[in-house]
């Protein structure tokens, strides 16, 4: 490569597939172009061709960290496949400058049928380590991956947690010039996610290239110093995380993309009253993690109207946002987090009480209740889920204590009457901080 300094480099890459409307056409395909070849007639296409990516051309330097987003179907995992190696492109060319290590869709990368052990030797080996270097990272890799005594069970036995823990780990620590994560951390558990996040960032400062695909726009704009939009095979957009990602949470959420939408505002949380709505319990139906040192374990999200908000309005709608919070250990600096997912599991809102420049009181230990006063933009109709999290940040690297990902379903049900003007979230007016509003006593709770 003629720069140094290129760790990736992307030259007018194209793959398509051909597409077959029957299995008929497929054999014709594979006969009669010969025959009519012979026969000196013009040859006949039985097949579209389905173009996935498109003349993508760019370049990804030493210690630049490049977040890929995009739609499902956009071509992600195919372009990251490309540089890999994995899959071949129909046109254009990838050229890599260094090591690469890469945490693709899961099932490759290991043979199932030999223990976790032996894979490491061998996935290791593929990436160019002699044995006597495992030898010496053997004990970080598994303490990394924390999978205790499967270690040295057959792979075909792990969970999809446990396959991406020893996956990441050797990825990691053969000192990768390049590492490339396909949405395979998702499949982690928080605190793993965290230490992968945390890791990845030790190989930015190494001065590797990092490229992993996220739909998260909280680990884009933390982690990444660029972010490159794929839409229907082609780049989009290639620019800084934080702005990128404002259009395209705009563009998922109205399907526009020209207006960069307002500034998120603080979160709002003022002395209102408590809504008639019951609480609803958050125990065994909510996806919950994190230490658990404070737990959020009821939540009542009311309409303007105080009732439940089971049905949104298709238009843009203020709603209250009540989290009772029952905490066991003082939480001296607590990050509240608010995301709003579609049925893909795509975040359509997402902040935290940081982000917005919001600071809240630190937690004593007892039960306290949260508001978190918001505006839901104009969604499609479908299934939502709001989901939250409360962090502890007084370490600099915030703690992950209680993050309940199904906490709040709802439906939205007529389409929009018209666009919003902009702006993807805004949260009321009001007080610029989240405050503790009472310590109250057990209420009524639906489960
Ligand atoms: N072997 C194949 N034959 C035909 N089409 C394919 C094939 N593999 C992938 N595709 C199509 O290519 C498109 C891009 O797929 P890809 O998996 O790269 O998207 P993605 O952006 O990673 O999506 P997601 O976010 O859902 O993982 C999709 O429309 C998919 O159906």
């Amino acid at each position: 490569m003629s720069s140094d300094n290129v760790a990736v480099r992307v030259s007018h890459l194209t793959k398509s597939y051909e597409i077959y409307d029957t299995p008929r056409d497929r054999l014709r395909q594979f006969v009669w172009p010969r025959v009519q070849r012979l026969l000196g007639l013009r040859q006949r296409q039985y097949y579209r061709e389905f173009r996935v990516l498109q003349d993508l051309s760019f370049e990804i330097r030493r210690g630049e960290t490049v977040a890929i987003v995009g739609k499902n179907g956009s071509g992600k995992s195919t372009l990251l496949q490309i540089i890999c190696g994995t899959l071949n492109p129909s046109r254009g060319e990838v050229q890599l400058n260094g090591r690469v290590a890469a945490l693709l869709e899961l099932g490759s990368g290991f043979n199932p049928e030999f223990s976790g052990r032996e894979n490491v030797y061998m996935n290791a080996a593929v990436l160019g380590l002699a044995r006597h270097e495992v030898d010496a990272k053997l004990a970080e890799i598994l303490a990394f991956a924390d999978i205790g005594a499967f270690i040295d069970q057959p792979v075909k036995t792990y969970s999809s947690g446990m396959y991406v823990r020893l996956a990441f780990s050797v990825a990691i620590h053969v000192e990768p010039d390049i590492l490339v994560v396909d949405e395979a951390l998702s499949v982690g558990d928080i605190r793993f996610q965290s230490k992968c996040l945390h890791a990845i960032e030790a190989i930015k400062q190494r001065g590797a290239a990092v490229l992993f695909v996220t739909h998260s726009p909280g680990q884009v704009e933390a982690l990444c110093s660029r972010a490159i939009w794929l839409h229907d095979g082609v780049v989009k957009a290639d620019e800084q995380p934080k702005t990128l990602m404002r259009r395209y949470i705009n563009f998922m959420t109205h399907d526009m993309d020209d207006a960069v939408p307002a500034v998120v505002a603080p979160v709002a949380c003022d002395a209102q009253p408590a809504p008639s709505a019951d609480w609803v319990g958050l125990g065994a139906s909510g996806h919950r993690s994190g230490t658990l040192s404070a737990v959020i374990d009821r939540i009542k999200v009311v309409g303007p109207d105080g009732a439940a908000l089971r049905v949104a309005d298709c238009e843009t709608q203020a709603v209250d946002l009540f989290l009772s919070v029952l905490v066991h250990e003082r939480v001296p600096m607590p990050l509240l987090a608010v995301g709003v997912f579609n049925e893909l599991n795509e975040p359509l809102v997402h902040f935290n009480s940081e982000n917005v420049g919001a600071a809240l009181a630190a937690l004593a230990p007892g039960r306290h209740t949260v508001r978190v006063a918001l505006e839901l933009p104009a969604l499609r109709p479908g299934e939502y889920l709001i989901s939250v999290g409360l962090d502890d940040g007084v370490s600099g690297q915030s703690v992950v204590l209680c993050h309940v990902y199904d906490a709040w379903p709802f439906t939205v049900a007529q389409p929009p009457r018209r666009k919003p003007q902009g702006g993807y979230v805004q949260i009321a007016a009001g007080a610029d901080t989240i405050a503790v509003l009472s310590r109250n006593e057990d209420e009524a709770v639906s489960t």
